[in-house]
C-alpha cells in the first residue's frame, strides 16, 4: 500500500479576480487566467505528502495561506496550477462525491442548517454513502453514535445547532466529519473556540484516530505548543521576505523538534521584541529591562521563579553568581528563595515568589 493517501505535484494556490468569485468545483469552472482578472497567488509549486496515519499541523501567522490551501486541498476551491492526488488519482478527475468518500473538511465557515438537531446533522456525515435522503442503516447509526461519542457529544445530541456554544457547535462538527468516515480529514482551526482541557481534548482524539484508525489528518492551527507536542509533521507557511514577491508565501515541511531547531519556526513567527526560546519551544513575551540577575535553583521552583524574573522584566542567567541573584534552596522542608542583593548586604532569606517579588520592587525603588 502507498504510504502517502495525499499528494500534490507543483501545486499553485491563490485567486483571480475579484474577492470570493474564485470558489468552484474542479472541472466544473476552467482555472485558466481571464483577461483583466487579477491573479493573486498565495504559494508556489507545492510538492507535499501526507501520509497514512500521520497528523500534520499546518501552521503559520495570519493571513499566510493556511485556510487558502485547506481549500484547495479538499477540492472546494481550484488551484491556480498544478494537481492534487488523493490515493493516487486526480483530484480532478473525482465526482465529489468520490472525493467524500475519500476526504471529509471541517471549515471554520459558520454553516446554517436550519432547525437540524445535532444528531441529524452528525447523521448528514454518512450521506456520500446514503445519499442525501437516504436511510441510515443499522452500521451507518452505530458510526454516528460512535462519531458522537468518540467527541463527547452526547449530552446535546437532541439539541439544535444554533443552541450551541461555538465550542460545542466545534466538537459536533468533528463529529460530522468522523460520522463521514474517511481515510483523510482535513480540519481548518478545529480547536479555535474550544477552551484548554477540551483543545487537548480534541488534539488527543486526533491522534488516537492516525494511531489507531490510521486516518491522515491535516489541521491548521494557531496553537504552537499543541501542535509541537502533537504533530508527526508541520507545514510551515511563512510569508515570503525575499522581495521576490511572485507568491505571497513559502511552505516548509518538516517534523517539529528539526524546525525548531534550524531556526525556521521563530523566523515564521519572528516579530520585534517577540523571542522564541529553542531550549524550551515557548515564546518569551516580556522585555528585557531591568537588567540582568543570577538564578541559582532547580525543579518546578526554579521554572517559576524565572517566569516570575521575567515579568518583572529581569534577563535572567542561570546558574550565574552575580550580584543581584537568587538562590533556591529546596532542601529544607520547605523551599527558602534566598536573595543577595549586592555584595555590601546580607542576604535575605524569604519564603514564597510573592516576598521575593516585593524584595526586588523595594530593591528597585530604593535605587530610583
Ligand atoms: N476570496 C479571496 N479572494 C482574494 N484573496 C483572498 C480571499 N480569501 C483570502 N484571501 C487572501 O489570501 C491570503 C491568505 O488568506 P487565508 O485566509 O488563506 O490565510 P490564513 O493563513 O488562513 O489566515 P488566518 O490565520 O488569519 O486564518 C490573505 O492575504 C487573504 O487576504
Amino acid at each position: 500500500m502507498r504510504p502517502e493517501v495525499l499528494r500534490t505535484h507543483a501545486l499553485t494556490i491563490g485567486y483571480q479576480g475579484k474577492k470570493h468569485s474564485h470558489f468552484g468545483r474542479f472541472g466544473k469552472k476552467s482555472s485558466a487566467k481571464k483577461p483583466g482578472h487579477r491573479i493573486r497567488t498565495i504559494v508556489k509549486d507545492l510538492v507535499l505528502e501526507l501520509n497514512r496515519g500521520e497528523l500534520v499541523c499546518l501552521l503559520g501567522p495570519n493571513g499566510a495561506g493556511k485556510s487558502t490551501l485547506m481549500r484547495t486541498l479538499s477540492g472546494i476551491q481550484m488551484p491556480l496550477a498544478g494537481s492534487i492526488d488523493i490515493s493516487g488519482k486526480p483530484i480532478s478527475k473525482m465526482s465529489s462525491k468520490e472525493i467524500a468518500l475519500h476526504l471529509s473538511i471541517v471549515l471554520t465557515e459558520r454553516i446554517t442548517v436550519g432547525n437540524l438537531s445535532v444528531y441529524a446533522l452528525v447523521a448528514l456525515g454518512r450521506s456520500p454513502y446514503t445519499g442525501w435522503m437516504g436511510n441510515l442503516s443499522k452500521d451507518d447509526e452505530q458510526i454516528v453514535r460512535e462519531a458522537i461519542e468518540i467527541t463527547g457529544t452526547e449530552p446535546f445530541v437532541n439539541a439544535h445547532l444554533s443552541d450551541l456554544s461555538d465550542g460545542e457547535r466545534q466538537k459536533v462538527m468533528i463529529a460530522r466529519a468522523l460520522a463521514q468516515d474517511t481515510p483523510i480529514i482535513l480540519l481548518d482551526e478545529p480547536t479555535a473556540h474550544l477552551d484548554l482541557p477540551n483543545r487537548v481534548e480534541i488534539i488527543r482524539l486526533l491522534r488516537k484516530l492516525t494511531q489507531e484508525k490510521g486516518k491522515s489528518i491535516l489541521m491548521s492551527t494557531h496553537e504552537l505548543d499543541l501542535a509541537l507536542q502533537a504533530a508527526d509533521k508541520i507545514w510551515l507557511m511563512q510569508e515570503k521576505k525575499d522581495g521576490a514577491l511572485d507568491a505571497k508565501s513559502e511552505l516548509l515541511a518538516g517534523i517539529p523538534e528539526e524546525l525548531i531547531l534550524n531556526g525556521q519556526f521563530e523566523k515564521a513567527f519572528a516579530r520585534d521584541g517577540f523571542l522564541f526560546d529553542r531550549a524550551t519551544g515557548a515564546f518569551q513575551i516580556h522585555h528585557p529591562t531591568s537588567g540582568k540577575i543570577g538564578l541559582i535553583g532547580n525543579g518546578a521552583p526554579g521554572h517559576w521563579t524565572k517566569r516570575a524574573l521575567e515579568r518583572l522584566g529581569f534577563q535572567v542567567c542561570l546558574d550565574e553568581f552575580i550580584y543581584p541573584r537568587v538562590e533556591i534552596d529546596s532542601e529544607k522542608c520547605r523551599d527558602v528563595w534566598c536573595y543577595f542583593a549586592n555584595e555590601a548586604q546580607a542576604p535575605e532569606n524569604l519564603y514564597s515568589i510573592s516576598e521575593l517579588i516585593r524584595a526586588l520592587q523595594t530593591q528597585r525603588t530604593r535605587m530610583n
